[in-house]
């Protein structure tokens, strides 16, 4: 097993990873006594992982179980009424908890949910996918809007991230994919001899080893910690952990939420924005080495049908990045060193049309 501790000025916790981390969750249940638990989980990972969640509960706690549908569609505003209502009717108080088992997406609705009721309860992150090594550290939380992505949140930071990683054997591969986009994003912006890593042993998204798997996801969190505790509320440099979500966002609501994966979208926007730092900062980087990794590991960098670059522009102005209708934009002045740019429209457009005339993404 491995532990990181995570300090935040709102909050101190530990992340627990490994096969067999669930003991930890009982042990912190056993030591907190929580009035009452509420697991929230989706259908698919419900039926797959909540017995083994269950057996890890100590008995004498009274357990209620809400589950929400998979993907994006939890992170609805009518699902999110819909989980404070169970919450309400089934009696949870200011000393109960709630319990996130699922993706991101489970944990974004769940922590939110947590954030809001009663104006703030406890919860546990017990993130199943791979890129839950992002999302479940860090606190951020929230709900999508159909103007932009996880555009009603706050910043709420879990008790405690349990990460059985036995849970992630049953991720379908465009699961991997899509979380595996999260740690490349970890190596790009923060630690180029973990991309080197990535770049030499994950060749292939079928046959990750098992330490390689360990390795990166902890890798991922450590980096992420080590920014979160500077900088919790995104007021500097955790706009580093945004490096291609300004358009990865807008593709994600642009196709309608859940049609593009996370991931994806934010492997097409990171590519765009390293043809950015290319042009802004005279990014040394080999794109077109990285980009045919990228294909090889089958990420489709689909932009979607009748995206439009105007379009596309007004709702990067929306970003949560972005002030006074000037989209921002996390770029890399090499890798490990990122920083924050605001781009005018006639420069993003210009990049825009290069990017898309790449001829190894066509390929
Ligand atoms: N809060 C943050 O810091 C943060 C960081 C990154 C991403 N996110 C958010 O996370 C969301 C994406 O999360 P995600 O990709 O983890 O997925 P998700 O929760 O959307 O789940 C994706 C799919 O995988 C299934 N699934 C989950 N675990 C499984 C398992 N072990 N076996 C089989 N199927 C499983 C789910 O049922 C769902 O169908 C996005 O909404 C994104 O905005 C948040
Ligand atoms: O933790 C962060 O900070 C991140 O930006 C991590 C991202 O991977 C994640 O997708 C996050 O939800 C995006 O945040 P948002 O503020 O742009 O919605
Ligand atoms: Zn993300």
């Amino acid at each position: 097993m491995v532990k990181i501790d995570i300090k935040t000025p709102s909050k101190s916790y530990s992340v627990y990873i490994g096969n067999n981390v669930l003991d930890s969750l009982s042990l912190h249940l056993q030591s907190t006594h929580y009035t009452k638990l509420l697991i929230i989980t989706d259908e698919t990972v419900g039926k797959l992982h909540l017995e083994e969640l269950q057996s890890a509960i100590p008995q004498s706690y009274e357990t209620f179980i809400y589950v929400v549908p998979p993907g994006e569609k939890a992170k609805q505003f009518a699902i999110y009424e819909a989980s404070l209502s169970f919450a309400l009717e089934k009696g949870l108080d200011r000393k109960s908890c709630i319990i996130a088992l699922g993706g991101g997406s489970v944990g974004d609705l769940a922590g939110f949910v947590a954030a809001t009721y009663m104006r703030g309860i406890p919860f546990i992150q017990v993130p199943t996918t791979i890129l839950a090594h992002d999302s479940a550290v860090g606190g951020k939380t929230g709900i999508n809007h159909p103007l932009g992505k996880n555009m009603i949140g706050s910043f709420h930071q879990p008790e405690a991230v349990i990460y059985q990683t036995e849970f992630l054997k049953t991720l379908p591969q465009s699961e991997i994919r899509s979380g595996f986009a999260e740690a490349v994003k970890h190596a790009l912006i923060a630690d180029v001899s973990l991309l080197e890593f990535l770049m030499s042993n994950v060749i292939d998204l079928h046959s990750i080893k098992d330490e390689h798997l360990i390795y990166f996801l902890q890798r991922g969190i450590e980096i992420k910690a080590n920014i979160v505790s500077q900088d919790e509320r995104e007021s500097g440099i955790r706009a580093f952990l945004n490096f291609g979500h300004t358009l990865g966002h807008v593709i994600e609501s642009s196709a309608g939420y859940g049609k593009v994966s996370h991931g994806e979208a934010v492997m097409t926007g990171m590519i765009y924005a390293l043809y950015l730092s290319k042009e802004v900062l005279d990014l040394e980087f080999n794109i077109t080495e990285f980009e045919l990794w990228i294909k090889k590991l089958g990420y489709s960098l689909e932009i979607p049908d009748g995206f439009d670059f105007n379009n596309a522009f007004t709702s990067m102005t929306r970003d949560k990045k972005s002030y006074s209708n000037q989209p921002r934009f996390v770029l890399l002045d090499k890798v490990g060193e990122p920083l924050v740019k605001e781009l005018d429209k006639e420069l993003l457009e210009k990049v825009y049309t290069t990017f898309l005339s790449s001829t190894e993404l066509k390929k």
